[in-house]
């Protein structure tokens, strides 16, 4: 059984999670930070694309004191599983969610990777092998049921989370909206990829909460699959 999927991602108020040259942005405050940090903390595991890794150099790790210790009171590893979806291995070998802190990796690759790269992240995660020239998702996440991973967060960024949502993968999703403008065209946005085309295709949402904090609105959104 596939794990369950929860999507977080911070935008601001066009839409945008980062600038167009893929620069990252502080769009959360405190308070946003450490609610992702509770989220991520009560997940078995973190996902990740690799443009996430290229772009943001990412540890994905849980910050705080009082949820690291939650952790460990319930029996489970300091920070959940780490993740990164890579169908060619491209993931430096001296990423820091390879290196920052102790606990388990995963890079999920496809079998045309090259063998030479896999070798040399298998000394740092365990590899999962799906599709031909790109991770097939929902095998993915089949197999990361298998390893016992019942709760998924993904942290983006907007090419992983279009496939994840167009693959009907997703169960969730937390949005944070940002009193900034980043602007651009080609500035990433919750869910890039080719996008749909047919009305019938689009992912429906029913709104569970909108909050303010701070000086942005959280949006949660449960996400209605279809039959
Ligand atoms: N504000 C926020 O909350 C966040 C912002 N970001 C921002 O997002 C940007 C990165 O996003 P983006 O460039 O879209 O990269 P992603 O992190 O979404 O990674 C995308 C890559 O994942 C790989 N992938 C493998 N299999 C699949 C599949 N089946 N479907 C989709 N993708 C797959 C592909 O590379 P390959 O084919 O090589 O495997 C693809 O190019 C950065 O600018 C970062 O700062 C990121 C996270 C959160
Ligand atoms: N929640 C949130 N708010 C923002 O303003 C952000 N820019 C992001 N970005 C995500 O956080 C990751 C950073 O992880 P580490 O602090 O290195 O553990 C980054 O890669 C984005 O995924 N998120």
């Amino acid at each position: 059984m596939r794990p369950y999927v929860i999507v977080n991602t911070a935008m601001s108020a066009d839409g945008k999670l980062s600038t167009r040259e893929r620069r990252q942005v502080k769009i959360s405050g405190a308070q946003d930070f450490n609610r992702v940090d509770r989220l991520k903390a009560g997940s078995d595991a973190v996902m990740v694309g690799i443009g996430t890794v290229l772009a943001d150099n990412p540890s994905l790790t849980v910050k705080s004191e009082e949820c690291r210790n939650n952790r460990l009171a319930r029996g489970t590893s300091l920070h959940p599983v780490r993740i990164v979806v890579d169908s060619h291995a491209r993931t430096p070998p001296d990423a820091k969610i390879l290196h920052k802190e102790e606990g388990k990796r995963v890079i999920a690759i496809s079998k045309r990777a090259d063998p030479a790269k896999v070798r040399e992240l298998e000394k740092f995660a365990t590899v999962i092998v799906t599709g031909n020239d790109r991770v097939d998702l929902a095998e993915m996440l089949e197999e990361l049921g298998r390893m016992k991973i019942r709760r998924v967060m993904v942290e983006g960024g907007g090419t992983l989370i279009a496939g994840l949502v167009t693959a009907g993968l997703v169960d969730e999703i937390y949005t944070f909206v940002g009193n900034i403008i980043i602007g651009g065209k080609d500035a990433p946005t919750l869910a890039d990829g080719p996008g749909f085309v047919k009305e019938s295709e689009f992912c429906r949402l029913v709104l569970l909460e909108a909050r303010r904090i701070e000086d942005g609105i959280l949006l949660h959104w449960k996400v209605e699959h279809r039959q």
